[in-house]
């Protein structure tokens, strides 16, 4: 049985009440608490500032009538735990990620969108959930419903695999750290990846999807990309993050309009 949470009751990391979030089901879950109010704005010009604690600051927001959540996870897994966790007692059922990445295939150009329908689980914190054979899988219907939005729109897109790790630097195996080593271990992980088919390197979608499917919920991602790691370790100037901000946005509103109408099967 669910350990919802009582009227009333504030989730100790987010803040948030089960009044305070007027009983959504759905939860765009960017990274970064600086993407949220623009992302429930450009849902919804009378979305409005619910709450902001820590890592989570969360805005109300309202799609073909419903109540969408838009709350920051923070970076990395351990982050994410505490977004579900909490937002699952609420009564949030289906979380989309809506962040940035760096591609990883010379066919993903810098601003392009991602869309991820599983991730390599190279975070720590989903396996205090389930054991490492146990996939990170997103909801096919979230992961249709973003690629029909992003299709339809005409936004250049992939759908593909996510490595989802907890260092942005070694992990990603990125040379351009203070002291600019990479571990044997991951020295060549970037190319393998490559060969494996992987699409791009970000740090929640493991623990996401993961958290997700254990708990009966149901998870997508979509991110921009903002590295081209095939040409460079570098982020790209802010224009580039400015173009995939609006790719992004407008597809979690068309996809979020599909998932509240009648794309498929309700979920
Ligand atoms: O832009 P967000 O959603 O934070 O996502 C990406 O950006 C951060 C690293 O720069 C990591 O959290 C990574 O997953
Ligand atoms: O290269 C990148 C860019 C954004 N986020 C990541 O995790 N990696």
């Amino acid at each position: 049985m669910p350990n919802y949470a009582k009227d009333g009751e504030v989730m100790y990391h987010t803040g948030l009440t089960k009044e305070m979030i007027k009983g959504a089901k759905y939860a765009l879950v960017p990274g970064d608490p600086g993407r949220v109010e623009g992302l429930a704005k450009a849902l919804d010009p009378n979305a409005a500032f619910v709450a902001s604690h820590r890592d989570f600051t969360t805005w109300t927001a309202e799609v073909n009538g419903q109540p969408i959540l838009v709350m920051s996870t923070g970076m990395g897994g351990p982050c994410v735990t505490f977004a579900v966790e909490e937002l699952a007692r609420l009564g949030v059922k289906t979380f989309i990620r809506v962040g940035t990445t760096g591609s990883m295939q010379e066919d993903l150009n810098l601003g392009d969108i991602v869309i991820n329908k599983a991730a390599v689980r190279m975070d720590g914190a989903s396996k205090a959930y389930a054991p490492i054979e146990y996939p990170a899988a997103a909801d096919m219907r979230v992961t249709l419903a973003l690629e029909e939005a992003a299709g339809t729109l005409k936004i250049p897109f992939k759908t593909g695999i996510s490595v989802s790790t907890d260092s942005f630097w070694p992990g990603q195996e990125r040379y351009d750290s203070y002291a600019g080593y990479v571990r044997r271990a991951y020295q060549g992980s970037l190319e393998e990846y490559q060969h494996l088919g992987c699409t791009n390197f970000e740090m929640e979608n493991a623990t996401l999807f993961t958290l997700c499917d254990v708990m009966g919920l149901h998870a997508g991602s979509v991110c921009g990309v903002v590295a081209k790691r095939t040409d460079s370790e570098t982020v790209a100037p802010h224009d580039v993050y400015e173009e995939a901000e609006k790719r992004f946005q407008k597809t979690v509103k068309l996809a979020l309009k599909m998932l509240t109408g009648h794309f498929l099967v309700r979920i």
